[in-house]
């Protein structure tokens, strides 16, 4: 985003790949301008985003910027028009690609990225009639996954790569051009190796999906291949692995060097038994439920802060909780993803308490408690708190806490958040009380310096403030002092 406003991004074909990138850009921040002569594209386009907006924000513990305007445009040079990034993403057709990029090319900006989501075709050979683009690969869907695998122009790219982590995204930049890039290739051979094994009636396409999500499938989210091997290798690591499984590479362990003939019965046998498999399920249903898969596991690994996870945590370093509601901080800022929801169809107890947790660590931050004081070796430890449930709370509601400083003498920090739904009602009230503690020792003691005038200066403020709720026994009737 410049600080004139949004920045723009043109979007040419706007399917599968092309509504993704709309989606990731436009939760970023970004204007995006689609163009896309099916008449289908707008509706297409909004369900993908619809998706977007329910998966995207749940990966973060803060709000994602405001979203950008979207606009389709009826001709590509309108949508190009005074965009700072266009994305290429229509079929993978060589001869469309070229009559794409040499209208994008003459309509673009001196300065604009020209990108392609080409998953195989390298940038010489779409650039081979004077065009300017580099590959921008990235994976389904593009608004939840991180990679983007980046070839040709190096300055192109790297201008292209701080664009694409801004908006939560991860760089790969390819050293050398090669068809298909890196991970279709890896992709291709899995694919086509699948292919025979249903041809040959080894297995069904359900028996490979188990083989993949119930084994090497949840490895390969957290160490990928070399990182997983090597382990496997036990403690002599690598070179004990290759010299127990490389003479498997003359076995006949694969059928790579070779591909099935494609032809119709080889579609209808995959076809069909897709159908028997998944078929009783719409391919948005199917979306929703890979999207709730993706955004659990990339939260767990952004706790364990484990490869994507790390990505998810740079972003959010990046994002920003702020303002006041009612003369008190805003110490959180967020949606309510679906794992925080439960059979009752509402969020559950327990993230309430995650919540009031959160807007702990803001108040924290505020005070100048912030990461850089905790690792000097001084931080809080919660020693009560009492939930009150008021209102129900759903998935995707937006939910906002303020804090208040009760007391802040001595060790004490007594802190009363109150969480609000998007829709301004008072979901529920935390009250917490923290004792200042040094990390080596194990031992309360008071704080100094920052902390303790921030802490005296909150208190003066927050004092002329009611809090009703707050005191309050578990049990105490409303009204009832
Ligand atoms: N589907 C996937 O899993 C992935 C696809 N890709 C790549 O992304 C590109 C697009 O693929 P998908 O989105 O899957 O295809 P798609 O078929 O879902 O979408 C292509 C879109 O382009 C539009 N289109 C056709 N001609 C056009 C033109 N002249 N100008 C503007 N729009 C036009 C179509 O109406 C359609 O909406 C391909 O290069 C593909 O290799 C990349 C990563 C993953
Ligand atoms: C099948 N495919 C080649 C279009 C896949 C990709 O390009 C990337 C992905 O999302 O798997």
């Amino acid at each position: 985003m410049s600080s004139d406003g949004p920045s723009k991004v043109a979007i040419i074909g706007g399917g599968v790949i092309g509504g993704g990138w709309a989606a990731r850009f436009l939760l970023n921040g970004f204007d995006v301008s689609v163009f896309d002569p099916d008449p289908e594209a707008e509706r297409k386009i909004g369900e993908v985003i619809a998706n977007a907006r329910r998966s995207l924000p749940a990966l973060y513990d803060k709000p994602l910027p405001v979203e950008g305007a979207l606009t389709f445009c009826d001709t590509l040079e309108e949508a190009v028009c005074e965009a700072i990034w266009v994305q290429e993403s229509v079929p993978e057709r060589l001869a469309l690609k070229h009559e794409t990029h040499a209208a994008i090319s003459a309509a673009a900006g001196k300065g604009a990225i020209i990108g392609s989501s080409t998953s195989g075709f390298k940038p010489s050979e779409l650039n081979e009639k004077g065009a300017r683009a580099i590959v921008a690969h990235p994976f389904n869907p593009v608004y939840l996954l991180p990679l983007v695998e980046l070839v040709g122009d190096k300055a192109t790219c790297e201008k292209a790569a701080e664009i694409l982590r801004s908006i939560g995204m991860y760089p790969l930049t390819v050293k050398k051009e090669i068809d298909a890039h890196i991970a279709d290739r890896l992709l291709e051979a899995i694919w086509r190796e699948s292919l025979w094994l249903v041809k040959d009636g080894v297995a069904t396409t359900e028996d490979i999906d188990e083989a993949i999500r119930m084994g090497f499938g949840l490895r390969f989210a957290q160490m990928g291949l070399f990182e997983t091997y090597r382990i496997a290798g036990g403690e002599a690591g690598m070179k004990h692995f290759m010299a127990q499984f490389g003479p498997a590479l003359s076995w006949p362990w694969t059928k790579l060097m070779d591909v099935p003939e494609f032809n119709d019965e080889l579609v209808g046998l995959i076809a069909g038994q897709s159908d028997a498999q998944s078929g009783a399920k719409s391919i948005r249903e199917l979306e929703r439920e890979r999207d709730d898969n993706l955004v659990g596991i990339l939260r767990a690994l952004k706790v364990s802060d484990n490869a994507s996870g790390k990505v998810v945590s740079a972003h959010e370093a990046d994002l920003v909780v702020s303002g006041e509601r009612d003369g008190l901080p805003v110490t959180l800022n967020r949606q309510v993803p679906s794992s925080w929801t439960d059979y009752n169809g509402h969020m559950n107890e327990t993230f309430f308490l995650e919540a009031g947790s959160k807007a702990t660590d803001g108040f924290m931050a505020l005070i100048g408690a912030d990461a850089a004081y905790i690792a000097s070796g001084l931080s809080y430890f919660t020693v009560e708190s009492h939930v009150r449930y008021l209102n129900e709370v759903h998935e995707g509601d937006r939910l906002t806490a303020t804090s208040q400083l009760l007391s802040g003498q001595g060790k004490k920090m007594h802190l009363f958040h109150r969480l609000f739904r998007g829709d301004g009602e008072l979901a529920a009230t935390v009250e917490t009380l923290l004792l200042h503690t040094d990390l080596k020792a194990r031992r309360t003691c008071v704080p100094e310096g920052e902390v303790a005038e921030k802490l005296a200066e909150f208190e003066r403020i927050h004092s002329g403030f009611d809090a009703d709720g707050a005191g309050r026994f578990v049990g105490e009737r409303p009204g009832s002092r």
